[in-house]
């Protein structure tokens, strides 16, 4: 073996042992070979000579059902006198096997030493049948043995399940595809050396080793084929085309070789004993005795070495590359621990300090959104902050309707109670702030909910501010985020007071005077605009209806049936059936007999309202604009048409026919277009006649279930209603637009402001640092892990760098 050889192999000794112990797996990708072949070609005996062991399960059914991960390790010798220049690692001789500590371990039963390789042999039998069962089946969970020996080379050999074509036992009805993917997987890898066995006594043009090794390895530059069972061959037949590269042509050629048969394995003859046969066998055969030298597994072995070695070698740059980056890997894993500087009892005070602010910096950058930790899945920090101020606060706002929870009786009882023993005069703008105030209060607990959920946020994120570098202090960022949630506690209460207060405030004070605000007389013009609008499409209808029975009546003149006189007379009165009540009511109601009737102070209030200063005055009437057709038909409601000869009523106008109706805020009342109708006069007794089926059936007051109103009642209900929900809509803007700038001022950045400052005053205290720097042991043992790490690849970098 040449030195550079040597040199390399214990390179590769070197790093395995470094990256083995430290590491514990296989991460600088170093070689293996995979021993491929159809079932029984001789792949575990090839196996067993290059490891120079007898340790694998034979027989010559299937054996190999599990995928056997056997990875050597080579470990210095115990022996004084060292062989020289002897063939130590393959095959064992019994020179070299002699007083070595060698032994095996498996995975499946860690810390148990196997020294005795006839036990290895069993456990490899019984943890085959664990998994693959007994009858011929098999598993591509594999095994994974390790082989700690002076001898070998530290480098993992995988022994595969044969190719089969037909299952037998409880082998799945895709064999041949399941083991042909299982042996695809191990050899595609690029640091695999594939030994492609093929069984001498059948045609290599049949060899399913061969055909698959080129499908991954197509310049077969790390396929070495190996032709067994040579001595099987018939009599009179050899494989010298084929050992001579003439039949498939592989660059790393093929190796003859003569492994135990069965009958041998039977007898346990000696492996020593088989490799003297072997040489024998070749050295005498007639065809192969002037290749002898290149046959056999010792060749094979060295074969194997030398490929290794180029193989090696040609990694060596990509191992060192690799080495390169898992160094700035674990570099950069070490520094997340903190800062080497600041280790020392002196530099306490500032690696606290430090870490502080880190601490406060990420805190207020999460707010901000200028964290680099900014996360792309879910929204966080600030930006949950303004979810809650436009999305969350702002839709509970928005649901909110402000008279639903105002029955008709709840508004008619306000207005009574509110003008006391007086009969009230115009609109019962007392009631209206009776009513409006608690209405207000509605706002209240989605602004409170609002702060809570601002606050918790805010505890969330001093909850994310730590580092790898804190979480190795535990109870230093404990203690951060306890001084930061004081902190936000201590906000949390006036921020709602705030809160409250703003709510209070608009609830001292209702400013009818608000240019948004919609005012009485424009409440009650929106109602009869509702009213006429409606009004003036049943006109239509019925205009159309009287043509039609005009043009009937027409038709049946001619046949002599009825005078149209008549006809037309009868088709009035019915079809002013559902007018015709209002027309009573109203015309009772302008009788001077009538209880409650305030239509005077009405009309004169609205004269004030109109003429009104813009200022707002404590007590003011409800104002707003009227336009000018509103009014005139609002007036009219009340005083009849001009010229219509009725005068205006003292006081007392009766409006209490009652009207049976649950007035909705979202439905279109409309009482005075329904009044207006009284100006028809129609004949008393038709009014009398048709009084009685109004109940219920006028479409705008459609549910009975309510107790009656009067006619003004529910106007005035309705006028309430409408009032209400201007206003409240004017105050809930109001109330969106502040709480978020309440909220932020006062908890927000204000917490943002002075978090350092408190951070520093509560924490930094020199009898503290003890305490607050004690260190949690299990990142403690990670970070000396990570040390360690660190320097075995810089060990194993210089190991590289020598060779190179
Ligand atoms: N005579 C002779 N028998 C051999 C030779 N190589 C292997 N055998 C026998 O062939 C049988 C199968 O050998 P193994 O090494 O178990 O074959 P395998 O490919 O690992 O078998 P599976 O794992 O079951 O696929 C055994 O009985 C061996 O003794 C050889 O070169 N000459």
């Amino acid at each position: 073996m040449a030195s550079l050889g040597e040199d390399l192999l214990n390179i590769v000794n070197k790093l395995q042992d470094l990256v083995f112990n430290t590491i514990g797996n296989d991460s600088l990708d170093l070689p293996q070979i995979v021993v491929v072949g159809s079932q029984s070609s001789g792949k575990s005996s090839v196996l067993e000579n290059i490891v120079g062991r007898d340790f694998l399960p034979r027989g010559s059914g299937i054996v190999t059902r599990r995928p056997l991960i056997l990875q050597l390790i080579n470990v210095p010798s115990d022996r004084e006198d060292k062989p020289g220049n002897d063939e130590v690692h393959i095959p064992h001789t019994p020179a070299s096997v002699a007083g070595q500590n060698e032994w095996a371990e498996f995975l499946h039963e860690p810390g148990r030493r196997f020294q005795d390789f006839q036990e290895v042999k069993q456990e490899i039998e019984r943890e085959t049948a664990r998994i693959a069962g007994s009858n011929k089946g098999i598993s591509r969970q594999p095994i994974n043995l390790k082989i700690y020996s002076p001898s070998v080379l530290s480098l993992t050999l995988v022994d595969l399940p044969g190719l089969t074509k037909v299952p037998i036992g409880d082998q799945p009805g895709d064999i041949e595809k399941q083991t042909r993917n299982l042996i695809s997987e191990y050899i595609a890898k690029p640091n695999s050396i594939i030994l492609a066995v093929s069984p001498a006594n059948v045609d290599i043009v049949n060899s399913e080793a061969l055909k698959l090794a080129r499908h991954v390895d197509p310049m077969g530059k790390r396929t070495i084929g190996v032709l067994t069972k040579l001595d099987l061959m018939d009599h009179g037949t050899n494989a010298l085309d084929i050992l001579s590269g003439r039949v498939y042509p592989l660059k790393l050629g093929f190796i003859g070789a003569v492994n135990r048969s069965q009958q041998d394995i039977q007898g346990n003859k000696p492996m020593s004993d088989a490799l003297d046969a072997e040489r024998h066998f070749f050295r005498s055969h007639p065809a192969y005795r002037n290749m002898a030298n290149r046959c056999g597994t010792q060749y094979l072995a060295k074969t194997l070495n030398g490929t290794l070695m180029s193989h090696i070698r040609d990694r060596l740059p990509d191992i060192k590359a690799r080495l390169n980056t898992l160094m700035g890997q674990t570099q950069q894993e070490l520094a997340s621990y903190g800062d080497a500087a600041f280790t020392g009892k002196e530099h306490r005070g500032s690696l606290i300090l430090q870490l502080m602010t880190r601490f406060a910096t990420s805190f207020i950058s999460s707010i901000d959104g200028t964290s680099s930790e900014i996360s792309t899945k879910e929204l966080c920090g600030g930006a949950r902050i303004y979810y809650i101020f436009n999305s969350v606060f702002g839709n509970s706002l928005e649901t909110i309707d402000p008279t639903t929870n105002l029955s008709v009786l709840d508004i008619r009882t306000a207005i009574r109670n509110s003008t006391g023993p007086r009969p009230s005069l115009f609109v019962p703008e007392g009631a209206f702030d009776l009513l409006v105030k608690p209405q207000i209060k509605l706002l209240e607990i989605p602004g409170q909910r609002c702060v809570e959920l601002v606050y918790e946020e805010l505890i969330k994120i001093c909850h994310t501010c730590g580092s790898n570098e804190l979480s190795r202090y535990p109870r230093l960022q404990g203690k951060l985020i306890e001084v930061v949630s004081d902190l936000l506690r201590e906000r949390l209460g006036p921020c709602s007071h705030y809160v409250e207060s703003l709510i209070s405030i608009q609830r001292a004070y209702i400013n009818t005077n608000h240019p948004n605000f919609l005012g009485a007389a424009a409440a009650m013009s929106s109602v009869i605009n509702d009213k006429q609008e409606r009004e003036r499409k049943i006109a239509l209808a019925e205009e159309r209806r009287k043509r039609e029975r005009r043009r009937m009546k027409e038709l049946n003149g001619v046949n002599g049936v009825e005078t149209p006189e008549e006809e037309e007379e009868l088709g009035a009165q019915h079809v002013e059936l559902p007018m015709r009540g209002h027309a009573s009511k109203m015309s009772r109601s302008l009788s001077p007999n009538g209880a409650r009737g305030t239509t005077h102070s009405l009309a004169a209030t609205l004269q004030q309202g109109r003429s009104a200063s813009p200022a707002a005055r404590p007590g003011q009437a409800l104002g707003g604009q009227v336009p000018g057709g509103a009014r005139d038909s609002f007036l009219n409601y009340f005083f009849g048409k001009e010229g219509n000869g009725n005068t205006i009523p003292p006081t007392h106008v009766a409006l209490d026919r009652p009207v049976s109706r649950q007035v909705s805020s979202h439905a279109e009342p409309s009482f005075a277009g329904s009044i207006r109708r009284g100006d028809t006069r129609m004949p008393e007794s038709v009014l009398e006649d048709i009084e009685p089926n109004l109940q219920g059936e006028d479409p705008l007051f459609p549910y009975d279930d309510t107790p009656a109103l009067s006619e003004r009642e529910a106007l005035e209900t309705e006028l309430i209603r409408r009032l209400i929900s201007s206003y409240f809509n004017i105050v809930r803007e109001m109330i969106a637009d502040q709480v978020p700038k309440a909220v932020m001022h006062l908890l927000v950045n204000h917490s943002k402001d002075v978090v350092q400052n408190r951070l520093v005053s509560s924490l930094y205290k020199e009898d503290l640092f003890e305490e607050l720097l004690y260190e949690d042991d299990n990142i403690k043992s990670e970070r000396e892990k990570c040390e360690k790490l660190l320097n075995t690849y810089k060990e194993a970098a210089k190991i590289i760098g020598e060779v190179l």
